[in-house]
């Protein structure tokens, strides 16, 4: 087992091109544009992006399953795509659709699997851990989207890897299972295992990543830790959000009151408002007062802090919007900022 906080997985400028494209005239289509991140031993590493960002393609030439077009790859050291029974015997790699084998039944493939490794671990242990002697002899056609899902971790597990790729582990699942597997990646990083996951759901990549990487089109474009990235983003701090009459304007509570120019007040969706900055009590009393005085009482008052979630949607609009003012005008982006 590698030290902790030792690289597992270093990419550099990872670029990866597809096609020839039909619908492209026949030309290629750069789908990674020079990808940049390291994974370390005892962390969780989250990648995150909208769909068609390049997530699975970077998990795939990172895993060697895709061979890159150009850029360099270290998995444990070596080059995946040269990788040796050895290494892959390092490595568990658990992809998006399972891989299953439609006609095996969970414990017997579970067995079989183990009997490719020299120290598997026991296999009632971990199908108990992830509830899977309740459908252990239904065969894996029959199963539910979840249940398929935990019986391709345990897969991934069963050879004791020191480095794991996760595509997408908690998709489909209900709450508990969900929990269950939150619960057992965490534990896998206390064990000093190297984990790489994409998810979609944000609130678990803020649970459980050491390091995320947003990418967007082909690129990093911000990495840090989730602290780091809220912190990088203009604008973080407190936040108000009420529901209330649409049309407002809010922002007349803080007109005209010194230091308060940096509060940014926004209407993101009819009658929802976004009140963000370094907001104080006596902001607070502010917004009160005035509501009070317009004979308004809102629906809903919540006051907190900007999470993950806020950041990627954010990103993921700034992101659209530049896509659609590149297919107006091709070559013209904004610069992107980064946390790290
Ligand atoms: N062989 C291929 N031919 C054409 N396009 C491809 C090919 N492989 C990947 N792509 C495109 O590359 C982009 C990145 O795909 P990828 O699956 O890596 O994205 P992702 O971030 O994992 O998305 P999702 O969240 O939907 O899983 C997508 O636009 C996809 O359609």
């Amino acid at each position: 087992m590698l030290q902790t906080g030792t690289p597992c997985l270093e990419i550099e400028g990872l670029v990866k091109d597809v096609g020839p494209i039909p619908s492209l005239d026949g030309r290629m289509k750069r789908v990674l544009a020079g990808v940049d991140l390291t994974a370390r031993a005892g962390e969780i590493t989250v990648l995150l992006g909208v769909n068609g960002a390049g997530k699975t393609t970077t998990l795939e030439c990172a895993q060697g399953l895709q061979k890159r077009t150009d850029g360099v790859v270290r998995l444990l050291g070596q080059d995946p795509e040269k990788a040796d029974a050895e290494l892959r015997a390092r490595v568990g790699i658990m992809l998006q659709e399972g891989g299953l084998p439609p006609s095996a039944r969970p414990l017997a493939l579970l067995r079989h699997v183990a009997g490719m490794y020299a120290d598997p671990q026991p296999v009632d242990e971990l199908a108990e851990r992830l509830g899977i002697h309740e459908f252990a002899s239904t065969t894996i056609r029959r199963l539910s989207g979840g249940q398929k899902q935990r019986v391709a971790l345990a897969a991934t597990l069963i050879g004791r890897p020191e480095v794991v790729f996760l595509d997408e582990p908690s998709a489909g699942l209900d709450p508990q299972s969900r929990e269950l597997v939150v619960e057992l990646i965490d534990e896998l990083r206390r064990e000093g295992l190297g984990i790489i996951l994409t998810t979609h759901l944000l609130d678990d990549a803020e649970r459980l990543a050491d390091v995320v990487h947003i990418l967007d089109r082909g690129r990093v474009i911000t990495s840090g830790s989730v602290a780091e990235i809220l912190e990088g983003r203009e604008g973080a701090g407190t936040r108000l959000t009420l529901r209330t009459e649409p049309g407002l304007p809010l922002a007349d509570a803080f007109a005209g009151r010194a230091g308060r120019e940096a509060i940014t007040v926004t209407e993101p969706s009819t009658g929802h408002y976004v009140i963000e900055g370094e907001l104080t009590s006596a902001d607070l009393a502010g917004i009160a007062q005035w509501l009070h005085a317009h004979g308004i009482m809102p629906q809903h008052l919540e006051l907190g802090r900007a999470n993950l979630q806020d950041v990627f949607l954010a990103i993921a609009a700034e992101s659209a919007e530049e896509s659609a003012d590149s297919d107006l005008e091709p070559g013209r982006r904004g610069s992107r900022r980064s946390a790290a």
